[in-house]
């Protein structure tokens, strides 16, 4: 008797669905789990998440390993999220495939699937969720360029097709689709049943490291099943962060996947580094764009015109009563021209620029004479610029273009290149780059690279740094100050100098001389006692120049602006 109540009072945690239950019941309770789905919780037993961040949303009908074993919900402000795999707006049917019929003719790369998304007018199909998130690719089909990574004979795609999943850290910048890789990567191991877990490096604490770790180990150990743990922006965790599930990859309780838009070399750490691959993904090729955008405006059932046709009738043989919409497909490159290679700006961009005309079209409809043609609604190239955010698309504020830009000024200015140093200030202004970022590296500058040739350049960028604070948009004032500097004389001397005396101060051998007593300040009787001031000659009593030793015994003759003892 005392037993059984001793097994009722140890509760044992579920690995599959995470609720808690006495350990005599834990066999069963698995058995139901594992066999017939999170359907086989009893009622009420629904697991609850054990952290707050937790997210297991369960799909209606869905087997428990659909509950707890897929998905992949990109978020930035993510934190742990095991999300159930719905069937939403644009989301694939069974089996990770796309739904709707594959449409190679459509202008789309070959075999590529046009997704149906939900809503049954155009606007409805714009709402929600962005457009870059309904359309993201399922299945390597749909995933277009990157073709030096996963083109046919890559080691990633040999890999993928044995599901042999290594760790790899996808670096590579925004929007390029390291996210969406770690997406299909998802929906291929499901089919061996690996669990994925993604967290956001953004949000996620140690803790729920600690937690995707734990039960990782119960699943090794109980059902022999691997689980991969995607880690979005892996760059933001700290090294001791990134310590955390090093050991776990190593032994091989995880499989990592890290993506990130900074160089790996510098922001993860060297020993697990040294236990991933990485793989260098790219901006996306125009022509990967220009695939990507035809398969969105078929998906929305949008029709793509010709240089020379007219838009009329319906598009798409829609039946529906709303007005069609057509987008020219000069339009559509230009997009895949602007948008720099990032996916994500280029289908936000198109979404903006065809909701506005659809918003616009509407009005005009209320109040005839504004524009709304009879034959439908025109998406044109202007519109397209638009709707594109180009701070977005030409410069990454947060990412490593951001360290690239200002590298190239500076440079630039020390060339003494006043275009070059014109065009890169404009590249990172018109970007929506900081301009006080820009005028502290020209105070910088005006230090470290024009020093005393122009005494008058660190008045000039400290002005500089001011006027930004007075005015909105300082590009003006800021474009004068690079001119000046690209143009004014330069030296390194006094840079090159200080830098001799920290030299010479790191390489010190024991401690460091004391201060000569005659240079030493007085103020006290027993300082005088103890000698301090004694013999210190005050230079505005002799006529003739002083000898005097200023420097420490050891560095007599020191010349740090050659670097050696006179
Ligand atoms: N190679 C691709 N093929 C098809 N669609 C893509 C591709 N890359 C990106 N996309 C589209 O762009 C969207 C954004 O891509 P994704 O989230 O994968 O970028 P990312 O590289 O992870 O960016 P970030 O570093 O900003 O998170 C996806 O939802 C998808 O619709």
């Amino acid at each position: 008797m005392e037993e059984v109540e001793a097994q009722e009072s140890l509760r044992v945690r579920c690995p599959v669905c995470l609720r808690e239950l006495p350990e005599s019941r834990i066999n069963n309770h698995l058995d139901r789990c594992l066999q017939q789905g999170a359907g086989s919780c009893e009622a009420g037993e629904y697991p609850q998440p054990s952290s707050k961040k937790m997210r297991l949303s369960r799909p209606p009908n869905g087997p428990a390993a659909t509950l707890v074993f897929s998905l992949f919900h990109k978020g930035r402000g993510g934190g742990l999220s095991v999300v159930g795999r719905g069937r939403g707006a644009g989301t694939p049917g069974k089996d990770g495939e796309s739904p709707g019929p594959c449409c190679p003719e459509l202008g789309a790369a070959p075999g590529s699937c046009v997704p149906t998304l939900s809503g049954e007018s155009l606007a409805q199909k714009l709402e929600g969720k962005p457009l870059a998130d309904k359309l993201r690719p399922d299945t390597l089909r749909d995933f277009m360029g990157q073709t030096q990574v996963l083109g046919e004979q890559t080691l990633l795609r040999s890999l993928l097709e044995a599901h042999e999943i290594p760790s790899v850290i996808l670096w590579g910048p925004p929007g390029c689709g390291k996210t969406t890789l770690a997406h299909i990567i998802a929906n291929n191991s499901k089919k061996n049943g690996t669990r994925f877990v993604p967290l956001s490096a953004t949000s996620a604490k140690t803790n729920d490291v600690g937690d995707v770790i734990k039960q990782a180990q119960n699943e090794k150990r109980l059902f022999k099943r691997k689980t991969i743990l995607f880690i979005d922006e892996i760059h933001r965790f700290n090294k001791s962060q990134q310590d955390t599930f090093l050991p776990h990859v190593e032994c091989g309780t995880v499989t990592l996947i890290g993506a990130t838009t900074e160089n790996p070399s510098f922001q993860v750490n060297s020993a697990l580094l040294s236990r991933c691959r990485v793989i260098v993904l790219e901006k996306l090729s125009v022509e990967a764009m220009e695939a990507i955008l035809m398969r969105a405006v078929k998906s929305l059932g949008v029709q793509v015109l010709g240089q020379d046709e007219q838009h009329t009738g319906s598009a798409n043989g829609s039946e529906s009563s709303e007005a069609p919409v057509f987008i020219e497909k000069k339009a559509l490159s230009t997009l895949a021209y602007l948008c720099d290679g990032d996916a994500r700006s280029g289908l936000n961009g198109l979404q903006l620029a065809i909701q506005a005309r659809v918003t616009a079209g509407r009005a005009s409809h209320q109040s005839p004479g504004q524009g709304c043609s009879s034959n439908g609604i025109l998406v044109t190239e202007d519109h397209v610029k638009e709707g594109l955010q180009r701070s977005h698309i030409l410069y990454d504020r947060a990412g490593e273009e951001h360290y690239n830009c200002i590298s190239a000024l500076h440079k630039s200015m020390r060339g003494s290149d006043e275009n070059a140093s014109l065009y890169w200030l404009a590249r990172m202004l018109e970007g929506g780059e900081d301009p006080l970022y820009v005028a502290r590296r020209l105070v910088r500058f005006a230090s470290e690279d024009i020093g005393l040739a122009d005494p008058l350049a660190l008045t000039q960028a400290v002005a500089a740094y001011q006027g930004c604070h007075f005015i909105g948009m300082p590009e003006f004032l800021l474009a004068q100050c690079v001119v000046y500097f690209a143009r004014a004389p330069k030296s390194i001397e006094v840079y090159g100098a200080y830098n001799n005396v920290k030299a010479c101060l790191r390489n010190h051998q024991g401690p460091l001389p004391p201060v000569p007593l005659h240079l030493r300040n007085a103020p006290t009787r027993l300082m005088k006692d103890l000698g301090y001031g004694k013999g210190y000659k005050y230079n505005p009593m002799y006529k003739e120049p002083v000898e005097q030793a200023y420097l420490p015994k050891e560095l007599e003759g020191m010349d740090f602006f050659k670097g050696r003892r006179m």
